[in-house]
């Protein structure tokens, strides 16, 4: 599987989890804890009788906390339920400031159609709870006795407000009038406001609220911030790859230029081979003819003078005769060395054919070409050839000029070579003149 497809999965298997992470941040991040009357916290039953009432509550033993409440009519707002301390000195209650939902299974039988549900924080801020429960503050909320399905009412805790008899009466300032649930200390559940005289039964099994141990906002920024380290750790990737395909691009291209520079050295040895003679390192035919055709076209088109020389071993088969083949060889590539050696290097020498060599001299007119020639005779007499040989050459030269096409000039430099071998050899001759 290649590294885009590996990506993609990856990609949509993230795209998922994160789906079903926000989804089911609910159950994920909350965690419920009970609560069961008596167990730890105390409960207990109570009535308006703290306030000056004759309203009744008795506990009948059982399974919960079973209350029993005749409601009689003196205070003015009668009232009986019951309470669960979390701090018997109402100091340190529980946080249930994370808290989003809380169940309570409830048994409820009475004439009233709602009942109140209290949660009393306690804070420094507005009161000294230990001194006078009532300070502490009263988050509450009614609901209506039908709500409770299967003995079993959930509340959500956004709902709660503070009461606000409860502000005015401890004087609380504005801005606390939020509910708080940081130091819950009392739950209280008691008949609802104004409920009407008579008997009331509340039985409490327990209590279930789900806990969050990390906060909604904090859990989307932990996906968040996947994400985000995800995206870096793919550029990063990404980058180390790119610089790897950008590393093997470069030696690639560097094998490139290598194989080209070989293949530019190889051609040039093909085009060489192919216009070189092997033996003498001259231009071969082929060679000659290029080199001819290239000064052809700089003389019609500069009129430069052009010069060839011909150049032709004397009595080479006797050399050959006398001392073998390959001494035959030397000479000849001798020859071509020397020559090459003691012209300019404008001056191309090619072979022409057996013992024949062609000189083509650029910018040179025919005396130039004469003097050129008899230098070379003259060298030729004088080299000792490889073994001690010795020989000589005859030279027919002939120049370029407006009036005559190349090969006329070529065959007046090879009439007058032949002039030169009939006149004796080792000289020079050059057309329509006489030996040099
Ligand atoms: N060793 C050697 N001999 C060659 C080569 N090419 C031609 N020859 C010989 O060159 C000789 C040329 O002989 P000829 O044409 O009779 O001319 P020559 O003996 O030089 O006499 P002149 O030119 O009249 O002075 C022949 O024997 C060829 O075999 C070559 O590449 N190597």
């Amino acid at each position: 599987m290649g590294f885009r497809w590996r990506f993609e999965y990856s990609l949509l298997s993230m795209v998922l989890l994160s789906v079903a992470a926000v989804h089911f941040s609910d159950e994920l991040l909350q965690q419920a804890r009970v609560i069961r009357p008596g167990n730890p916290f105390i409960a207990e039953a109570m009535s308006d009788q703290r306030n000056g009432g004759n309203s009744e509550v008795t506990r009948v033993p059982g399974a919960g906390f079973d209350l029993r409440c005749a409601l009689r009519d003196r205070y003015r707002y009668p009232y009986c339920g019951i309470a669960l301390r979390f701090d018997p000195q109402l100091l340190k209650g529980i946080d249930l400031s994370e808290v989003r939902r809380m169940r309570l299974w409830l048994d409820y039988k009475g004439p009233a159609s709602t009942l109140k549900v209290q949660l009393r924080n306690a804070s420094p801020a507005y009161g000294i709870p230990q001194t006078e429960n009532e300070s502490a503050k009263y988050n509450h909320i009614e609901i209506n006795t039908d709500s409770v399905h299967n003995g079993m009412v959930e509340l959500d805790l956004r709902n709660f407000v503070v009461a606000n008899w409860w502000m005015q009466q401890f004087h609380v300032a504005p801005h606390l009038g939020r509910p708080e649930f940081d130091n819950v200390i009392t739950l209280e559940i008691t008949t609802g406001t104004e409920a009407p005289l008579g008997n009331y039964r509340f039985v409490l099994h327990k209590i279930e609220y789900d806990v969050q141990h990390i906060s909604t906002e904090r859990w989307y920024l932990i996906i968040m911030s996947i994400w985000l380290a995800l995206a870096l750790l793919y550029l990063f990737m990404r980058l180390l790859r790119l610089q790897s395909v950008v590393r093997q691009q470069r030696q690639q291209s560097h094998e490139l230029q290598e194989i080209n520079r070989a293949l530019d050295v190889r051609s040039q040895q093909l085009v060489q081979m192919a216009t070189t003679d092997a033996l003498t390192g001259a231009f071969n035919r082929k060679g000659l003819e290029d080199v001819l055709q290239q000064a052809l076209t700089d003389w019609r088109r500069h009129q430069h003078p052009l010069g060839l020389v011909l150049i032709d071993v004397d009595h080479f088969k006797a050399v050959n005769d006398t001392h073998g083949h390959q001494a035959g060889d030397r000479v000849l590539a001798g020859l071509a060395e020397l020559v090459r050696n003691h012209v300019r290097g404008q001056d191309l020498l090619g072979r022409w054919g057996g013992e024949e060599f062609l000189l083509v001299c650029r910018d040179t007119h025919l005396p130039q070409a004469v003097a050129i020639a008899e230098k070379l005779r003259a060298l030729v007499a004088g080299h000792h050839f490889s073994g001690d040989l010795r020989i000589t050459a005859s030279f027919g030269v002939a120049a370029m000029d407006s009036d005559r096409p190349l090969d006329q000039v070529f065959a007046a430099a090879d009439a007058a070579l032949y002039r030169a071998k009939a006149g004796g050899r080792n000289r020079v001759v050059a057309e329509g003149l006489g030996a040099a």
